[in-house]
């Protein structure tokens, strides 16, 4: 039976770089005689002006049939005005939660090609491999009571509501020990249990499922000291477990580790193997349209998607290796150029990548 896939290009470089990661999976499909459907369907800004709704009920049928969905990015400046509930972002939030997918996975992978690339010094970097495993489903993004409203003074206020419940923390905890497991067995909690009730609670639940996880070293860390210690010194983390903002803000600091955030691939996944995955980049207004934005994050994520949903490990390698030996020959999108050096397009970075997966 093939497996189906479902392709959400979305918002600004999303259809840009999509284009490119579904032609690498229709070549790793190929080569490894994975029999695939693709399908399409609109999420974000594009399906607000088509449909008048961020997630329509036909792109949520389709995401509930398909095996695993390949996101692009949405969002940007043309849907800003909008009100929370409306804007592009929400229907990336609502498929996450119509999905289940609390689990996202979020690694920050330094190439040794792009070693120049990273806001760090060489020695800081090389052979950084960190795993952030982010809740994805619950905390501040999700929390009820939210909104803006009036005070009676006239003024208004806004406000979230950061709520966690013991099984949203227990089966997130253990989606990180179990990664661990198939890395260096440690795993790094952050929360702000010094000052927050939820990550109080956060931490006592960790701390409760690493009892079943002797094998794997735990340590504690407040968020705001996870910040530095990422760009102080990176390469202590191996898996750093956390909620869904903080893991928003420690991706994208981690992602500059490794040159640039067109690198970072994601997989959101559910209990079972179903998956969404998507680079952990926006959708880049300023270089939409213009042939700039670097597909690797998105290439890399159909790594992902072979890997952890369709069991391919050997196609998700492959094409690993053809994004090393891509950068190996010298070629760079703008983002990750070094001074001097020539720049390629979207398009060609892609093409190339096809090219040499063997
Ligand atoms: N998963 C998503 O769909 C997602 C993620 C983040 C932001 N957004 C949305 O995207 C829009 C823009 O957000 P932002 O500007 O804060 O973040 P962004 O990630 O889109 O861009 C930040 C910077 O990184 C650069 N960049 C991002 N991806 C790149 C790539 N593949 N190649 C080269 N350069 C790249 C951009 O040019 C920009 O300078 C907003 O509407 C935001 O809500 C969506
Ligand atoms: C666009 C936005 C909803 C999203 C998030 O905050 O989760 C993005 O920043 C990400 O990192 O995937
Ligand atoms: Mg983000």
């Amino acid at each position: 039976m093939s497996a189906k896939i479902l392709l959400l290009p979305g918002d600004g470089i999303g259809p840009e770089v999509v284009e490119q990661a579904a032609a690498v999976l229709r070549r790793a499909a190929d080569r490894f005689a994975i029999d695939i459907e693709l399908s399409e369907a609109d999420l974000g800004g594009i399906a607000i002006d088509r449909h008048g709704d961020a997630y329509p009920p036909a792109t949520q049928q389709a995401a509930r049939e398909a095996d695993a969905v390949l996101m692009g990015s949405v969002g940007g400046p043309k849907w800003d005005g909008l009100p929370a509930p409306d804007r592009p972002e929400k229907g990336l939030l609502r498929i996450r939660a119509d999905l289940d997918l609390f689990g996202n996975l979020r690694p920050a992978l330094l190439y040794p090609q792009l070693a120049a690339a990273s806001s760090l010094k060489a020695e800081l970097v090389a052979g950084l491999d960190i795993m952030i495993v982010r809740e994805l489903t619950g905390g501040i993004y999700f929390g009820e009571p939210r909104g803006i409203h009036r005070l009676e003074n006239g003024e208004r206020e806004g406000y979230n509501t950061y709520r966690y419940s013991e099984r949203e923390i227990e089966r997130i905890a253990r989606l990180a020990f179990d990664t661990a497991r198939r890395r260096d067995n440690r795993v790094c909690s952050v929360d702000k249990a010094n000052v927050l009730e939820v990550t109080m609670l956060w931490r006592e639940v960790v701390e409760r499922v690493a009892s079943e996880y002797s094998d794997v070293e735990l340590s504690h860390m407040y968020v705001d000291n996870a910040a530095m210690q990422l760009v102080r010194e990176p390469k202590q983390f191996d898996v750093i477990v956390t909620g869904n903002l903080f893991g928003d803000i420690l991706s994208d600091t981690a992602a500059m580790l490794t040159g640039s955030i067109g690198m970072l691939p994601s997989a959101s996944l559910d209990a079972n193997s179903k998956g969404l995955y998507e680079p952990v980049h926006g959708s880049a207004p300023d270089i939409a349209g213009q042939g700039k934005a670097n597909p690797l994050a998105t290439i890399l994520s159909v790594a992902m998607l072979l890997r952890y949903s369709l069991g391919r490990s050997e196609a998700a390698d492959a094409i690993e290796t053809a994004v090393s030996a891509v950068l190996d020959r010298g070629l760079r999108t703008g983002d990750i150029a070094s001074p001097g050096g020539v720049v390629v397009t979207t398009q060609q970075m892609g093409e190339a990548v096809v090219e040499s997966i063997s």
